[in-house]
């Protein structure tokens, strides 16, 4: 278990690709999250080595079903050993409740921590009124972290832009995580909603989830000292 703040994206197509920079990297300097891309290439077994690597891994699937699939899905992540797991708040508080409920029964007090995904750090106001949400995007994260925290979870994932105004609402303790991390040089790639990495942690992100301008950075391991130093 490392203290860092710092959770490597590793969206790779294969799990030779992800392994390769996993080696380069010590479970001291970052966390790591394996989300669908490499889970679905590479599957349990690569999570599995990750954790046997000694890495704090974010398994970063974002659960939506009903209830008990959800709570089963939980279980099974559980048992990877894996630090986080997260579902979409979007499923609605008895989803939620479900997924913790789940952990609970699968691990007692090693249970990973749990979060829930607000609004997506790609997705502007624009995009959220087009699915038929009429409140602001500002109003509707506070909506879905607060039934979030209502359900039990440790924390959820949002946009650090939203950090400071969770933080004051749900409290120092209910944990944000926060992709959509940029440098000041970086390019958006599809992101809308980006915070530097200093910048996050001063509004309150507790983990900055960074992925391309790490792992496509000429050299990966360069580009994470260097956002290690700036913070
Ligand atoms: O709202 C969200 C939820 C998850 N993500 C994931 O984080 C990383 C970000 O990668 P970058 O390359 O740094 O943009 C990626 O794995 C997403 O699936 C997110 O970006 N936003």
């Amino acid at each position: 278990m490392t203290d860092s703040k710092i959770i490597v994206a590793l969206d790779y197509a294969d799990a030779a690709s992800a392994q390769a920079l996993v080696a380069r990297l010590d479970p001291t300097l970052c966390k790591l999250k394996v989300g669908k891309e490499l889970f679905t290439a590479a599957g349990p077994a690569f999570v599995e080595s990750l954790v046997k690597q000694q890495y704090d891994v974010f398994l970063d699937l974002k659960f939506h079903d009903i209830p008990n699939t959800v709570a089963k899905a939980c279980q099974a992540a559980a048992n990877l050993g894996v630090w986080m797991l997260n579902v979409h708040a979007s499923g609605g508080l008895p989803m939620m409740q479900a997924a913790r409920e789940g952990l609970d029964k699968a691990h007692g007090t090693h249970a990973p921590l749990l979060i829930a995904v607000t609004v997506l750090t790609s997705m502007d106001e624009a995009t959220l009124h087009t699915l038929g949400v009429q409140r602001s995007l500002v109003d509707h994260v506070l909506a879905l972290a607060t039934l979030t925290q209502q359900a039990g979870l440790h924390g959820v994932v949002c946009s650090a832009r939203e950090a400071a105004m969770l933080k004051q609402a749900l409290g120092a303790n209910f944990c944000l995580v926060t992709p959509g991390i940029r440098p000041p040089d970086a390019t958006l790639d599809d992101q809308t909603r980006i915070v530097t990495p200093k910048e996050a942690l001063a509004l309150g992100s507790h983990y900055l989830v960074i992925g391309r301008p790490i792992t496509q950075a000429t050299d990966p391991i360069v580009a994470l000292n260097t956002i290690i130093k700036n913070i």
